[in-house]
């Protein structure tokens, strides 16, 4: 008899990546390491938070594009339910929500995206139903609560294609880090890097920590180690 492999080895090392990155780095750390590879455009707009301050979410982008529209429409909510529904595991639902403000998130898109695996959702626009997305227990990150209903006001235009929130550039598959200071996007040609130095720099914030606690100064602590 064939012993079939479930897991294969990529899918093992994209687990563990993930999870040392949720269970070791912080988007201070993350960010400064872009800033010093020439990518000071990377943070989702400060307006965009966690549900609750402990949320984290950490995983691959996966853009949705929505626009406005102005009326009841032939597709309500336009393509909103096809892109829910080809969401892979450790995938983030990342929308752009144009400008009317609306609800683009809720608590069955919640449970939908939750029951296909997916990491968390992010949205440059707000959520409802905060009951009962908070418990479900399963990240969120928006601009904040607002009822208003999207029905009649956006349409899902398109999924898996390249969006930009604020001055952030997001393809499908960047990896996405938030936590109570925010949302990071990494870009993928510089991931394998980013990822390297942010933990060697989280490492070295530890060693001023203690430093700084054992009586040093902050001047002689910034000329030993060079962080902040
Ligand atoms: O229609 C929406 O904006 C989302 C919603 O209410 C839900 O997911 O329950
Ligand atoms: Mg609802």
């Amino acid at each position: 008899m064939t012993i079939q492999k479930t897991t294969s080895t990529a899918t093992t090392d994209e687990h563990e990546l993930l999870a040392r990155i949720r269970d070791e780095l912080y988007t201070p750390v993350i960010g400064d390491i872009l800033d010093g590879l020439g990518r000071p455009h990377q943070f989702l707009p400060p307006e965009v938070r966690g549900l609750t301050s402990d949320m984290i979410v950490v995983g691959r982008a996966m853009p949705v594009l929505i626009a406005d529209v102005f009326g009841a429409q032939p597709q309500p909510f336009g393509r909103l339910t096809e892109a829910l529904d080809q969401l892979e595991p450790g995938e983030v639902y990342l929308a752009r929500n144009a400008d009317i403000p609306t609800a683009a998130w809720g608590e069955i898109l919640t449970a939908t995206a939750r029951r296909r695996g997916a990491a968390g959702a992010v949205v440059d626009g707000y959520h409802r139903d905060t009951r009962g997305v908070l418990a479900q227990d399963w990240p969120v990150f928006s601009r904040g609560s607002y009822a208003q209903d999207a029905g009649v006001r956006k349409s899902v235009l398109d999924y898996r294609v390249p969006i930009e929130i604020g001055q952030v550039h997001v393809v499908p598959g960047d990896l996405i880090v938030g936590d109570r200071d925010g949302v990071v996007v990494i870009p993928q040609d510089v991931e394998t890097e980013v990822i390297g130095l942010a933990f060697e720099k989280a490492a070295t914030e530890n060693l001023v920590l203690r430093a700084i606690e054992g009586g040093m100064s902050s001047t002689e602590a910034f000329r030993t180690f060079g962080v902040l």
